[in-house]
Parts: C-alpha cells; sequence; structure tokens
C-alpha cells in the first residue's frame, strides 16, 4: 500500500490519538454525518501543505485545526497528524523505503513544524518531494464533492490546473515561475546597473583625463625631483667649494690684514722713535755746532796768536844771536815735537776707539741674532696659535662631525617642527666648569631636545627615511627636574672643595632650565677628586659627583677619570677657544715687545757702524796730518841739530815753550772731535731721516694695500654671506620639497649631465605650471571607479548572460510543459471517450482546447453529449451529470497515467443508485494501480470497498475509529438515514 497509515491527534474531532492503518487498496470511511469522516481527508491535505484555512474549513486562523474543545472534553493545545508511506517505488524522490511526514501546529504560538522521517524540516521540503507524485495540490489525488461539482461548472481556464497537475508539469511549472521571479528580479537588477553603469561612465571619461594629468604631473615631477636633487647637490657642492674657497681667501686676506695693520703700526711706532731719534740728533748736532763754533774761534784766537808768536820767531831767527836763534829753533823743534806726539797718541786713541767699536758691533750682531730668534720663536708661536683659532673655529660651526644622526637632524631643525637643538648648544657651562659639566653630561650633551615626543617622532621618521644615523631624543614635555635632597645638601655644603650642583653652573635662556636641572641637578661638583672621594663617602655613595677637570666619582663608588686623547667636546672647544683668544692677545704683545727690541738693537748696530766709518775717516785724516806734523819735527830737528853745538841748549828736560801750543792742539783736537761727532750725527740723521722717509713711503703704500684689502674682503664676505644664504636655501629645498639630508641626498645621485639637467628642470616646471590644476587623487579615483565600473560591467555582462541562460531554460521548461501537457492531453482525451461512454452507457465526450496555439495558458473545454442528449453546454446538466462528467474526466487521467493515492470525499454523492455502482464498479478496475480511500455513504460504493473504517462520535465531540464490516457499515448507514 503507498499509504501505510494515518495517525491523527488533537486535529479537529480526532482529539485522541487515532491510527488508521491501510492494508487494501480500497478503503472505505464510513460514518453518520458529521463524525469527522472528511476531517480525515482535510488532515491528509494538512500534512501534504495545505496553507489555506478555508479550503480546510477553517475559520480565519490555522490554529481552528486543533481540536477546540466540547462539553465534555477540554480543548487541546497541540495537533499533530502523521502520514506514512511506502517509498519501495520510489514514488517521492527520496532513498527511503519508508517516508514519514509529520506536521504540527501548536496553539500558544500558531507555529507549525514539519518533519520529514522525524527530522525537522521546510514547508518547501514537503511541498518539493509530494509534486507531480500526484499528490499535489491541485491532483485528483484528494476529490471532495464539493470539487467534483465545481469542475463541470469551472472556468476552463480553472480547469487547466488538473491537467496540468496530472501531466506532471507542475514541477516546471513552480521552476519557471522561480526562473520568471528570478528572470525579473536580474532585469531588475540590469536596470539598476545600467543607472550606476550610466553614472560611472559619465565620471570615468572626466577622471581618466584628470589622472593622465595627475600622471603625466607625477611623471614631471618624478623626473625633476630625480634631476633636481643632482642640480641642488651640484648646487650645493658647487656653493660649499665655493665658500671653502671664499673663506680661504678671506682667511688669507684677513691674515694679510693684519699683517698689513702689523707693518703699518710697526712702522709707525719705529717712525716715533725715529722721529724721537731725529729730535735729539738735531739738538745735538746743534749743541755741537755750538761747540763747534766756538771751539773754532778759540782756535782762531790762539791761531792768531801763535801767527803773532811766529812772527816774532821770524824775526829773532833772522836778527837774534846764534844762541838766541838756537833756542828758538829748539823750542820749534819742542813746539813740533808735541804737536807730532800728540797726534801720534790720539791716533792710537782713536785706534783703540775703533776696536771698541768693532767689538760693540760684535756684541750687537750677537745680541741681534739672539733677539731674531726669540723673536721668529714668538712669531711662530703667534701663528700657532691663529691656527689653533681657526681650527676651534671651525669645530665650534660644525660641532657634531661625529654624531652623524645629530648632525642630519641639526641640518635640517628648519623643516623638522618641534626640535629645540643640541644639549651641547642650550646649556652653556659657566666658565673653568667646561669639564665638570661635559662629563657630567657624557653621552647626553649631543642628545637632542624636542619640544614633545611628537616632535621626537617626526625627527626619527626623518631620519630613518634618509638613513641618517640615529640620535636620542628628550622631549621636554617629559622632562622632570632632579634634585640634591636637603639633607645631603646640607652635609656636601660642609664638605671642603664642595662648589654646588652642576645645573647651578649653566647659563641658559629660562626655558631650558628645567632641562638644566633635569640632566643635572643631582650631580655635584667639587674642586678635586680627593675631595669627591670624601663628599662620596659622606653621602654613602648617593649620587654623581664631578671635579673640575672632569674626573667623576660615580654613585656606588666607581670612578672615572685621566684623559681623552681628542676631548674636543663642543663645551671643551669653547672653552679652548677662549684661552687661545687670550692667550693670541699676550703673544702679540710679546711679539710687538720682542719685535721694538729688535728694531732697538738693529739701531744702535747701525748707529754703531756709521760711528765707526766716520772712526775711520777721521783716522785716515789724522793720519795724514800726523806724517806732515812727523815731517816738520823731524826738518825742524835736523835743522837744529846743524847748530854748533856750542849754541845748542843743554841737553835736559825740554819744556814746552808756550801753554799756547799745548792749547792749540787741544783746541784741534777738540774741534776734531766735534767734528767727528757731528759728522757721525749728521750721517744719523740723515740715515734716519731717509728711513724715516721710507718707513712712511712703506706705511702710504701698505696703508693703500691695505685698504683694498679690506675692501676685497668685504666682498668676500658679503660673497660669502650671498653663497651661505643660497647654500641654505637649496638645502631648506632638500630638506623641505624631498625631505632629504644633504648626506642621504648624495646617495640618491645619479650620473646625468648638468648642463642638460639645467635645461630639463626649467623645462619640466613650465610644462608642470601649464598643467595648471592637478587633482592628485584622481588616478585612486580613475582606478576605483573604472573599477567599479569594469566590475559592474562584467555584472551587467554576467547579468545578461544569466537572464539569457534563464530565458533559454523557461524556454526549454516551455517546451517541455508544453509538449508534456499536449501529450497528457491527448492521452486523457484518448480515454475520455471510453469512460465517458462505460459510465454514461452511451454518448461521447472530448476535451478541447480552448486555444490550442497557447499550450502554455489554454483552458480546457469539455465537449460532452450524453446518449440521447443534444445539449452541449455543460452548465446546463443535473447535479448528478455534472458529477458523472467530472468523474468520468477523473478515471481518463486515473487512465492516462497512475496516481499512487486518491481520496474520494463524497465524490458519488449526487449520482443515482444506477451511476453509484457503475461508478464504483469502474473504480474498482484501478485496484493494483491506485490506492483509493473513499469517504462515503453510498452502500454500493462500500460494496466495492476492501476495507472499511466506521467514524463515529460520541456526546464529547471527540470522532473515534474502528473497522468494521460491510453489514456494519451498512447498518451505520441505515441508522443515520433513519435519523435524517
Ligand atoms: N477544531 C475542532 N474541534 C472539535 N471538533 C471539530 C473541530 N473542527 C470540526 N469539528 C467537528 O467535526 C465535525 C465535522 O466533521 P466532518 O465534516 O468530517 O463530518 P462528516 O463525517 O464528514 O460529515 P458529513 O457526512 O455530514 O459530511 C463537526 O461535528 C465539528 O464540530
Amino acid at each position: 500500500m503507498f499509504l501505510k497509515r494515518i495517525e491523527l491527534q488533537g486535529f479537529k474531532s480526532f482529539a485522541d490519538k487515532s491510527i488508521i492503518t491501510f492494508d487494501s487498496d480500497v478503503t472505505g470511511i464510513v460514518g453518520p454525518n458529521g463524525c469527522g469522516k472528511s476531517n480525515i481527508n482535510d488532515a491528509i491535505r494538512w500534512v501534504l501543505g495545505e496553507q489555506s484555512v478555508k479550503s480546510l474549513r477553517g475559520g480565519n486562523s490555522m490554529s481552528d485545526i486543533i481540536f477546540s474543545g466540547s462539553a465534555q472534553r477540554k480543548a487541546v493545545n497541540l495537533a499533530e497528524v502523521t502520514l506514512v508511506f511506502d517509498n519501495t517505488k520510489r514514488f517521492f524522490d527520496i532513498a527511503y523505503d519508508e517516508v514519514e511526514i509529520t506536521r504540527r501546529l501548536r496553539r500558544q504560538n500558531s507555529e507549525a513544524e514539519y518533519l520529514i522521517n522525524k527530522t525537522p524540516c521546510r514547508l518547501k521540503d514537503i511541498t518539493d518531494l509530494v509534486m507531480d507524485t500526484g499528490l499535489g495540490r491541485d491532483s485528483l489525488s484528494i476529490i471532495t464533492q464539493g470539487n467534483i461539482s465545481s469542475f463541470a461548472e469551472a472556468k476552463p481556464e480553472e480547469r487547466r490546473a488538473l491537467f496540468e497537475e496530472a501531466a506532471g508539469v507542475a514541477k516546471y511549472k513552480k521552476r519557471k515561475n522561480v526562473s520568471l521571479h528570478k528572470l525579473k528580479n536580474t532585469q531588475d537588477n540590469l536596470a539598476r546597473l545600467e543607472d550606476i553603469i550610466l553614472e560611472l561612465e559619465r565620471q570615468v571619461g572626466p577622471l581618466k583625463r584628470q589622472a593622465k594629468k595627475a600622471k603625466q604631473y607625477i611623471e614631471y615631477k618624478e623626473e625633476l625631483s630625480k634631476i633636481e636633487i643632482n642640480v641642488i647637490i651640484d648646487e650645493i657642492e658647487g656653493l660649499q667649494q665655493q665658500i671653502s674657497e671664499l673663506e680661504q681667501r678671506r682667511f688669507d686676506l684677513d691674515s694679510q690684514c693684519a699683517m698689513h695693520e702689523t707693518t703699518i703700526q710697526v712702522q709707525d711706532v719705529e717712525n716715533e722713535e725715529l722721529r724721537k731719534e731725529m729730535l735729539a740728533l738735531d739738538r745735538e748736532v746743534n749743541q755741537l755746532q755750538g761747540d763747534y763754533s766756538a771751539a773754532m774761534e778759540e782756535s782762531n784766537r790762539l791761531e792768531r796768536r801763535k801767527v803773532e808768536l811766529n812772527e816774532k820767531r821770524k824775526y829773532a831767527l833772522e836778527h837774534a844771536s846764534s844762541k838766541e836763534r838756537a833756542k828758538e829753533l829748539k823750542a820749534m823743534v819742542e813746539e813740533a815735537k808735541f804737536e807730532y806726539e800728540d797726534r801720534r797718541r790720539r791716533k792710537s786713541e782713536m785706534e783703540s776707539n775703533l776696536a771698541l767699536a768693532k767689538q760693540q758691533i760684535a756684541q750687537l750682531e750677537s745680541d741681534i741674532g739672539k733677539a731674531r730668534m726669540e723673536l721668529e720663536g714668538a712669531q711662530d708661536m703667534y701663528q700657532r696659535l691663529l691656527n689653533r683659532r681657526d681650527v676651534l673655529n671651525n669645530l665650534i660651526k660644525e660641532p657634531f662631525n661625529h654624531q652623524q644622526g645629530v648632525r642630519a637632524v641639526v641640518a635640517a631643525k628648519a623643516s623638522l617642527a618641534g626640535i629645540e637643538g643640541v644639549v651641547s648648544e642650550l646649556l652653556i657651562p659657566a666658565a673653568n666648569y667646561e669639564n665638570a659639566i661635559s662629563n657630567a653630561l657624557g653621552g647626553a650633551m649631543y642628545h637632542i631636545v624636542a619640544s614633545d615626543e611628537r616632535a621626537a617622532r617626526g625627527a626619527i621618521a626623518f631620519l630613518k627615511k634618509n638613513r641618517s644615523g640615529r640620535a636620542t631624543f628628550l622631549p621636554m614635555s617629559v622632562l622632570k627636574p632632579r634634585f640634591v635632597n636637603k639633607e645631603q645638601r646640607f652635609v656636601a655644603e660642609h664638605c671642603e672643595g664642595f662648589l654646588g650642583c652642576c645645573d647651578q653652573f649653566i647659563e641658559c635662556e629660562e626655558r631650558y632650565r628645567l632641562l638644566a636641572r633635569a640632566l643635572l641637578g643631582n650631580v655635584l661638583v667639587v674642586d678635586q677628586l680627593e675631595h669627591a672621594n670624601e663628599l662620596a663617602k659622606r653621602l654613602q655613595y648617593s649620587y654623581k659627583i664631578v671635579t673640575l677637570d672632569g674626573d667623576i666619582v660615580h654613585r656606588g663608588g666607581s670612578m672615572t677619570g685621566g684623559t681623552t686623547r681628542n676631548a674636543t667636546t663642543p663645551m671643551n672647544v669653547q672653552r679652548e677657544l677662549r684661552q687661545v683668544k687670550e692667550n693670541l692677545e699676550g703673544q702679540y704683545l710679546k711679539v710687538s715687545d720682542l719685535r721694538s727690541q729688535f728694531q732697538a738693537l738693529s739701531s744702535r748696530k747701525e748707529s754703531q757702524s756709521t760711528q765707526m766709518v766716520q772712526l775711520r775717516i777721521a783716522l785716515a785724516q789724522l793720519d795724514s796730518v800726523l806724517q806732515v806734523k812727523r815731517g816738520k819735527y823731524e826738518g825742524l830737528l835736523a835743522d837744529y841739530e846743524q847748530l854748533a853745538p856750542q849754541d845748542r841748549e843743554e841737553e835736559g828736560e825740554i819744556q814746552l815753550a808756550d801753554e799756547l801750543v799745548v792749547a792749540i792742539s787741544e783746541i784741534h783736537s777738540r774741534i776734531d772731535d766735534l767734528t767727528t761727532q757731528m759728522r757721525t750725527k749728521r750721517e744719523r740723521r740723515a740715515a734716519a731721516g731717509n728711513e724715516a722717509e721710507r718707513r712712511e713711503q712703506t706705511i702710504r703704500v701698505t696703508r693703500r694695500e691695505l685698504s683694498a684689502l679690506k675692501q676685497e674682503m668685504q666682498n668676500a664676505e658679503v660673497a660669502i654671506a650671498k653663497a651661505q644664504t643660497r647654500l641654505e636655501s637649496a638645502i631648506e629645498r632638500l630638506n623641505t620639497d624631498y625631505e632629504m639630508t644633504v648626506e642621504f641626498a648624495l646617495t640618491q645621485r645619479s650620473d646625468i649631465a648638468m648642463d642638460g639637467a639645467r635645461e630639463r628642470v626649467r623645462e619640466l616646471r613650465s610644462l608642470i605650471a601649464a598643467l595648471g590644476n592637478v587633482n592628485l587623487d584622481a588616478p585612486a579615483q580613475f582606478e576605483e571607479i573604472n573599477g567599479r565600473y569594469e566590475f559592474l560591467s562584467g555584472q551587467r555582462q554576467e547579468l545578461q548572460e544569466a537572464s539569457d541562460k534563464i530565458l533559454k531554460a523557461i524556454d526549454e521548461m516551455d517546451e517541455t510543459m508544453t509538449r508534456q501537457f499536449t501529450e497528457m492531453f491527448h492521452k486523457i482525451n484518448k480515454e475520455l471517450d471510453g469512460v465517458f461512454k462505460a459510465l454514461f452507457g452511451g454518448g461521447r465526450a472530448s476535451l478541447v482546447m480552448v486555444d490550442p496555439d497557447d499550450v502554455l495558458n489554454t483552458g480546457i473545454d469539455i465537449d460532452v453529449q450524453p446518449p440521447g442528449k443534444l445539449v452541449k453546454n455543460i452548465r446546463t446538466f443535473s447535479g448528478g451529470e455534472k458529477a458523472l462528467i467530472a468523474i468520468s474526466v477523473l478515471f481518463s487521467i486515473l487512465k492516462a497515467r497512475t496516481m499512487p493515492l486518491c481520496v474520494f470525499d463524497e465524490v458519488e454523492a449526487a449520482l443515482d443508485q444506477a451511476n453509484v455502482e457503475r461508478f464504483a464498479k469502474y473504480l474498482s478496475q484501478f485496484r493494483g494501480e491506485s490506492q483509493f480511500i473513499v469517504v462515503t455513504h453510498r452502500p454500493g460504493t462500500m460494496e466495492q470497498c476492501d476495507a472499511l473504517y466506521g467514524v463515529t462520535m460520541q456526546q464529547d465531540g471527540v470522532s473515534t475509529l474502528l473497522k468494521v464490516k460491510l453489514a456494519d457499515a451498512m447498518e451505520i448507514i441505515d441508522k443515520d438515514e433513519v435519523k435524517a
């Protein structure tokens, strides 16, 4: 049996669990009116998915099908019906031999539950399972009296469903509906898509143009940046070279200026000395001139007296006695001798003076040699100090040569937000505390102070991007002051050599005071290491202590000290520079002093040399005078010796005849002396005058040169400043436009020709300017919009294809349905005439398609002619005839296709006894092919049943079931009829 069992509970009048088991082909359900027979039919339809409450003969709500109680019985809250099918013939497309379909409904939530083989499922699963098995909603499997009568009266289109169900096209129809629904959705989506695509198309065009422009711009920019980095680097290098050359030139000019100024100063000082000397010489010459005139006067006076004396002698020689003549001659010999010896004495005097002068000159030359060496040494030292000053100045200019990261950040400071500077620039140690502070700070000296953490992050990102090394940053916003607590400070203050806390010895802007406190507030300074140890001990080694020399006693007592080979920290450099500057001043004075000494010695040597020359001249002159005097003496002596011996004076001491000779000799000696002196002084005066003039000339020339040098230096300064400004702007351009340090940019340099590059830069700039406004987001926007456009176009294509596929599938389904429907229609039609004749005992009947051209929608008309009747319009037939026509169609269908189950609910009610019997007999022909459950009142029908169930309802309004024999069934009917 196909339907093996029905189990009902709580469904309509079946309040208690009732089971109807089917074991024969034709099962009759009998019972009095209202006992609940049709409820069984309803139960079957309900389980198979009926959703219409009306067709289940309920009110407004599905919960009307739950047993609602009676006078004696309470209502129940759950209705449950299960149909158990034999599926060995696989009427259901499911791999179970037995299929159990259950439907439940709970009153409280009106919730329906569906189960297939006790597994919960959806309603759709049940309708899908049932579809086209012949058990469908519109099939003939469940036919009521109402159906039968309405079939004949129905419009042709309404009848169509029955044939569709018979033809098994319902599933196609359903699928077609789904497909049509899908098609509609697809086409709606397509329409919506079209709108969007249209809108996107409108945007894509302009965006494409903008994106092209932006790409062009980016290309130009990239090329520009590539070339411009080279151009800027080239410019920077050129400027650096220029600046370095200019600085070298300035340095040379500066040195030359200094030399010129020194020359002028020296020449001035020396000229002053010369002028003083000349003045003194003039005075002395004047004085000597006076003395000379006086001596000449005296000499003239003495000479006149001598002439008088000689006249007297001449007379005496001519007129006096031989004795007297001898006496006179003797006096003259004595005079000549005196004069001769006087000159000889003076000569030897002069010779010793000359020797002395030579000796003095030699001494002076040696002194000059020493002074020159000393001066050269001092000048050498001065030059070395100048060089050191330049080195230190350069170090100050570029203080972070060994700190790549720090150098990079400092160089790019202008383009980095919130970078304050390096600790060593912001905190300036007081004089003499440089070593202490430098060592107390240690590496922190090179930490970079940032306004806050964000600024530090920015600078770190910059270093990373440029691969410019590392640096440590101190965000000011997180700095905390450190200090020495009061008690410890008190202890320290009473300790020998304690000077204070490091931060006290810092000069800085007020806003960096916190920085000083944070870094140095807890570091103590003492004068020397011994005191540092003592203090550390007293403070229990809890503070860092630093000495003026920079030695450190760390917390805990470890010590650091000694010297560093290259201790050029920015702070030490400042200190050394200060010292070098001080030493330079001292050295300059020393050099000037030594130069003056050297000049004085040179001048003295010169003067001694002049004097020596004069002495030599005087000596030569004296020599000739000496010869004359000697000749005169020897002549007179010969004359005297020729005198007769008796006339000669007694031998003995020769007395000078007159004091006059002595005086004359003396005055001549004096005149000679004065002359020598005057000549020496005049020579010196002339030499000094010449020297002064030469020096004046030198000063004038030097001044002219100095002014030219200063002008040139000013030009160099201006050129340096200009180059410096250009360099800064080039570096800033590199920093700002390309976010690069010079060092990093150098690594990015490529090998391009610079001449063409500059031209190309200009060209690119004008090309970029010509592009006008550029939307840099355009490529991304275009990409996005175009991506969407292409994606949606693809989707449109897919939807179009899907739509085509659906249409094709619909066409195929239409074709299948048309074919199946037509085949089934003809098959049924073929059967109908025979069935009709059998049931009506003659006549003829056929089915007609109202619109054969539209098989899929055509209504179905029935063309019948019962035997002996001419009436064709079906509506004009009697109720019984109508029922019989419908039954004819029903049986034709059953003949045309096998249906596993048919439930007939009083379909033969309107037939007369003869027709009932014909109906019943005809029905029994289908035994073995279909299972029939027949609700009936008619004995004719009952007789054809293999088994009968009697349904009764007692006073409690609850239907009960029991299997009955035909006779019992008849009895029930009889009773019923009696009641009626
Ligand atoms: N929800 C419900 N709860 C309780 N009883 C119900 C419910 N729904 C219907 N009934 C009862 O079911 C009976 C109707 O059953 P049904 O129509 O199956 O009778 P029937 O045996 O087919 O009668 P007939 O021979 O006159 O056609 C009525 O007595 C009705 O009160």
